[in-house]
């Protein structure tokens, strides 16, 4: 259901403290590695958002039993010890989390249920054939239920056994998380080989951290070639704190360069294990002021310039820079983004549309985008394509002299809810 258009009213300054919730990545990794576990897993800090309650659900249906407490934040999974047994009684409605459809469809390969998954309209449009192609080799069965190569899918689990298989990791790292997720489940030996540029690697040490955590050990040759020896099992680290999400501090960090005075993004830090964590120093190179400390990290304005970059290593937060862009005194070039165009939405497209409707000069590349400075915003509703990162990215166009009015500003549940109201806490008018 679209909401109301709302319209963010200029802002003067930025200052203060802003705490982010949970990571998307860590929070969807840590439920379905509590429910593989054997051991009752404490997951703390868990994000409460769309892409989160479609995993929660889906493992509900599974028959994995946890609690949630009240705010959602915190949830007690007791650990299937092993794959999933139980069928469940209807098809698995994974909205557009690619979070929860790609691991998902792996570990269920290896698990004795029959069952389908399905989503949005825009996940039947997110490629996932090479993940299938490569469980296939694993002897897994899945069949596509409309359109081969993308979701929906029926699963005709306990077939995926293991063994040595390849993968593109050229579309999306997800396609490999899913494999390294799935493969303690496998009877054999799972040795995975990359082919194709492996595209968003940062994801993949997010995985290869946490599988850690839950007692898994993969040998990484290079990201080309991932051993997992049989026999291992996922076991419970007890409790799981989540991080807060680098993506959506990257927001609050992009508003304080754009504008000052001084914002301190909270519940991530220097210690953080998300790649989008880089984004700062991208804002760094840009001109603002950076400050760490372990478990924060601070952005102070600065004379920004643009710049020309291979931002494929944090894809998500690079979005930001398009709009961050546009406050810079020269051209910025944000390269190797070509997998944008199958997330929520083609974003390389989106973002040309959107930034050209507001005014600003555009090169839309079929891998890149070329974004340049604007003096001369133009008021003009942003479509926001069911995108929560558009939504939040083009936010940021309030710190011109202009309003901005977002459509459908509800689309950022899909990873944070409250992102206006936390917004408005650092806006000074
Ligand atoms: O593994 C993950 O948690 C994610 C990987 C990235 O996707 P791709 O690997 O498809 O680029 C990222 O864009 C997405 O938001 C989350
Ligand atoms: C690409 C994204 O999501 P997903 O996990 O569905 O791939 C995103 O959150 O920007």
């Amino acid at each position: 259901m679209t909401q109301d258009a709302l319209t963010l009213q200029p802002v003067k300054k930025v200052a203060g403290l802003v705490n982010v919730p949970g990571s998307k990545s860590l929070s969807n990794r840590a439920l379905l590695l509590a429910a593989l576990a054997e051991g009752t897993t404490t997951v703390t800090n868990l994000l409460d958002s769309d892409d989160i309650a479609h995993m929660l659900n889906a493992l509900k249906l599974l028959g994995v039993k946890y609690q949630l407490s009240p705010d959602k934040t915190e949830c007690v999974v007791e650990g299937l010890a092993g794959a999933f047994t139980q069928t469940p009684s209807e098809a698995l409605f994974l909205g557009n989390a690619g979070t929860a459809m790609r691991p998902l469809c792996a570990a269920l390969a290896a698990s004795n249920v029959k069952v389908e998954l399905t989503g949005e309209p825009r996940m039947e449009e997110r490629p996932i054939g090479d993940l299938v192609d490569a469980l296939h080799e694993a002897g897994g069965n899945i069949e596509y239920l409309k359109t081969t190569g993308y979701p929906p899918l029926r699963i005709n689990g306990k077939t995926l056994t293991g063994g040595e298989v390849s993968v593109d990791g050229s579309v999306s790292s997800q396609f490999l998380t899913a494999l390294l997720m799935a493969a303690p489940l496998c009877k054999k030996d799972v040795v995975i080989n990359i082919k194709g540029q492996l595209v968003s690697k940062p994801y993949i040490d997010i995985t290869l951290h946490i599988m850690q955590q839950f007692g898994v050990v993969v040998t990484n040759n290079n990201y080309q070639k991932f051993t997992i020896n049989a026999g291992q099992r996922y076991t419970s680290p007890g409790r799981f704190m989540v991080e807060g999400d680098a993506s959506s501090a990257s927001y609050f960090l992009a508003a304080a360069a754009i504008k000052g005075g001084k914002v301190t993004v909270t519940g991530i830090g220097s210690n953080s294990i998300q790649g989008d964590i880089r984004f700062a120093d991208v804002l760094e190179q840009m001109g603002a002021q950076v400050e760490w400390q372990e478990e924060s990290v601070s952005v102070t304005k600065g004379a920004l310039n643009g710049v020309d970059m291979d931002m494929n290593h944090i894809p998500d937060a690079a979005m930001t820079i398009a709009t961050t862009a546009l406050f810079a005194q020269s051209p910025t070039t944000i390269r190797n983004v070509y997998n944008w165009r199958v997330k929520e939405t083609d974003r390389l497209h989106a973002m040309a549309t959107e930034l050209k409707k507001v005014g600003a000069e555009v090169e839309e590349g079929e891998d890149y985008i070329k974004v340049w400075p604007l003096s001369d915003f133009k008021h003009t509703p942003i479509d926001t394509y069911n995108d929560h990162r558009i939504a939040m990215c083009f936010s940021l166009l309030a710190l011109n002299e202009q309003p901005v009015t977002i459509n459908d500003p509800g689309c950022t549940a899909k990873t944070f809810p409250d992102f206006f109201t936390r917004l408005a806490t650092i806006c000074k008018h």
